[in-house]
């Protein structure tokens, strides 16, 4: 049954329990299906949206002042947003500031991302925390006319990610070499110092500023495809071997960067692996990995190193956790989300091979966790002495 909607809103989003948000549409017209989560970064909406890690999801942002920094090209974390949508409270009619290259509703609009406005946050919020990540159609119509019931059928019939690989579809076409440096700089750096170190990258979404950050840190990256083999890693004769963050069900992408890991680890080579990454390292050293009920997204996660004692405020994006109590022997813990104890890091007790369920390039957030491109990098020069 077609319908309009009450005081001719121009966007809808519907949850498969049936509950309807009506707000004002901006960005691309027509409809997406995805797994909805809310971010509380109070900055960085545009890193989030074009973050890799975010296909198949729609981004609920509850800090208030969204989209008033319009966008500009060096913020991008990949080439396009690869978030499926975009909620907010923000009135999508308000300008954008001095700062922007494009106003944030035209960049949505040409790159086909549906977004809407006006929508109160705080009630969607306490509804996700509820219900677990719920699945979601949202429509974007300038007449306002939307089919309720097939909307709310649509995100009934939407699978979720549990058991989707989308590193595949998000993972780089080709192998590529990356030499950028971070444009923002911890005490020390930029390094004036030739890369020391050889790193093959294996993309599985890999945000850019991971990259500048291991650029930054001493390092001369090759980026692999998320598909390729340990003996294909290996060829590039590497100092270390870096896992990257990426969307989607770890334990499905796991199928094809196990194995791969398991090669890596055997040949002896520093590793570390950032979010999918660390999800896949914990899966390839036997451990398992869990679907969270809503997740963690922010710029403001407290984190505790085990190792010492410090707490980091960290930018968080996940909606699944490595399993700590099925850590197998010889697999340390060393970082916890102090939110919800949560695992957030683990290293192997007697090899340089770490990782973290957090993301130490921020992009956006605080830069607390920097440290560890620097451990990694101590890792590979350990190795070379
Ligand atoms: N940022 C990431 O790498 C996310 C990892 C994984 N897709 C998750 O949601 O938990």
């Amino acid at each position: 049954m077609a319908h309009k909607a009450p005081s001719h809103p121009t966007a809808c989003l519907a949850l498969a329990d049936g509950t309807l948000f009506y707000g004002r549409g901006f960005g691309a017209t027509g409809e997406t299906v995805a797994e909805l989560c809310f971010n509380t970064a109070m900055t960085g909406y545009q890193e989030i949206m074009t973050d890799p890690s975010y296909a198949g999801q729609v981004v609920t942002f509850t800090f208030p002042h969204i989209g008033n920094t319009g966008v500009t090209p060096e913020d991008d974390e990949t080439g396009d947003p690869v978030a499926e949508g975009m909620v907010v409270k923000w009135d999508p009619t308000e300008p954008s500031n001095w700062r922007s290259v494009d106003t944030l509703s035209n960049w949505l609009a040409s790159r086909g991302r549906i977004a809407v406005g006006g929508i109160d946050t705080r009630r969607l919020t306490r509804a996700i925390r509820q219900q677990g990540a719920p699945h979601v159609a949202l429509a974007h119509d300038p007449e306002g006319n939307f089919d309720i019931e097939a909307l709310v059928a649509k995100a009934r019939a939407f699978a979720g990610l549990e058991g989707l690989d989308l590193a595949k579809d998000v993972t780089c076409a080709q192998s590529y070499h990356w030499n950028e440096m971070r444009w923002a700089w911890p005490d020390g750096y930029p390094t004036q110092d030739a890369p020391k170190h050889k790193v093959v990258a294996v993309d599985f979404g890999a945000k850019r500023n991971i990259l500048r950050c291991l650029a930054s840190a001493g390092c001369d990256v090759t980026v692999l495809p998320a598909t390729a083999t340990a003996e294909e890693v290996l060829a590039h004769n590497p100092d270390g071997v870096f896992l990257s963050n990426g969307p989607g069900d770890p334990a499905a992408t796991g199928e094809y960067a196990v194995p791969m890991i398991k090669g890596v680890l055997e040949a002896d080579l520093p590793v570390f692996g950032i979010c999918l990454g660390h999800q896949m390292l914990a899966l390839a050293l036997g451990a398992k990995t869990v679907k969270m009920n809503h997740g963690h997204h922010g710029a403001n996660h407290p984190v505790k190193d085990h190792d010492t004692g410090k707490v980091e405020i960290t930018s968080m994006n996940h909606g699944f956790a490595v399993d700590a109590q099925t850590l197998p022997k010889g697999v340390v813990e060393s970082h916890v989300s102090l939110f919800d104890g949560s695992n957030c890091g683990i290293r192997l007790a007697d090899k340089p091979v770490f990782s973290v369920q957090h993301h130490p390039e921020a992009s956006p957030g605080p830069q607390d966790s920097f440290y560890l491109f620097e451990k990694f990098a101590a890792n590979m020069a350990a190795r070379a002495n």
